[in-house]
C-alpha cells in the first residue's frame, strides 16, 4: 500500500519580501518540495500580506515551482479565479470562512489548482471531516493564523491523529512555530506529512540542515 511523503514547505512569510523570488529559489534548492504563500486580507485576520500580483511575479521567476497558497481572506470565493490565472498551484481556504466548502472545492479543481481546507486552532475537526476525501489537503493551523514567528500549540494535534486514522492517505499539513526537535517531532507523531515552517527556515544559519531534518522528522514516523 502506498504512503502519504513527507512535503516540506518553507513559508515565504518568513523571507525578505524585496528579494522575494531569490529567496523562494535558494529554499528550493536547499532541497524544499513546494513554497509555503500566505495571503492575508487584514479582515480574516489582523495582518496584511500579499495578494495574486505577488503570486503572478512568483511564478514568472519560478516556472515549475509548487505554489501552496493559503488564503487566510473572508471571502475566499472572491479570489479563486484570480489566484488560478495568477498561477497557484494549490488553493487552501479557511472552513471558518464559507459556508459551503465541498461547492469551492470543486470551484478550486475545475480551474486546475488543488485544493485545501485549514482549520483555526479552535475549530474542531468534525467541521471538515465530511468533505476531507474531497480536498488535496487539509490544514491544521498551530498558531493563530496571521503572524509568524509565533509558538507551536501542541494542543491541536488530536485533530492531526484524527485525520491520520481515519484517512491514512490524506496530506496533513500543519503550520506555526515549527521548526527542528520537539515541534516537528510531536507533529509528525501525530500524523502530520505536510510541514510549513517559516522563521525556523530563514531565520537559520544553514536553512539546508533545517529543511532535511524537518524532512527526516517526517519519515521516520511514516
Ligand atoms: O500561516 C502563517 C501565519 O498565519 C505562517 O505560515 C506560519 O506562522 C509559519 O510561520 P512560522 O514558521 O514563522 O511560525
Amino acid at each position: 500500500m502506498s504512503k502519504v511523503q513527507a512535503v516540506i514547505a518553507p513559508s515565504l512569510l518568513a523571507a525578505d519580501f524585496g528579494i522575494l523570488a531569490q529567496e523562494a529559489q535558494k529554499v528550493l534548492d536547499m532541497g524544499a518540495d513546494t513554497l509555503h504563500v500566505d495571503v492575508m486580507d487584514g479582515h480574516f485576520v489582523p495582518n496584511m500580506s500579499i495578494g495574486a500580483p505577488v503570486v503572478k511575479c512568483l511564478r514568472k521567476h519560478l516556472p515549475n515551482a509548487f505554489l501552496d497558497c493559503h488564503l487566510m481572506v473572508s471571502d475566499p470565493e472572491k479570489w479563486v479565479v484570480d489566484f488560478a490565472k495568477a498561477g497557484a498551484s494549490n488553493y487552501t481556504f479557511h472552513v471558518e470562512a464559507h459556508n459551503d466548502p465541498a461547492a469551492l472545492i470543486d470551484k478550486i479543481h475545475s480551474l486546475g489548482m488543488k485544493a485545501g481546507v485549514a482549520l483555526k486552532p479552535a475549530t474542531p475537526v468534525e467541521s471538515v471531516l465530511p468533505f476531507a476525501e474531497k480536498a488535496d489537503l487539509i490544514l491544521i493551523m498551530t498558531v493563530e493564523p496571521g503572524f509568524g514567528g509565533q509558538s507551536f500549540m501542541g494542543s491541536v494535534m488530536p485533530k492531526v491523529k484524527t485525520l491520520r486514522e481515519k484517512f491514512p492517505l490524506l496530506n496533513v499539513q500543519v503550520d506555526g512555530g515549527l521548526g527542528l526537535g520537539e515541534t516537528v517531532e510531536t507533529a509528525a507523531a501525530a500524523g502530520a506529512n505536510v510541514i510549513v515552517a517559516g522563521t525556523s527556515v530563514f531565520a537559520s544559519s544553514d536553512p539546508a540542515a533545517v529543511i532535511l531534518g524537518l524532512r527526516n522528522a517526517v519519515n521516520s514516523r511514516m
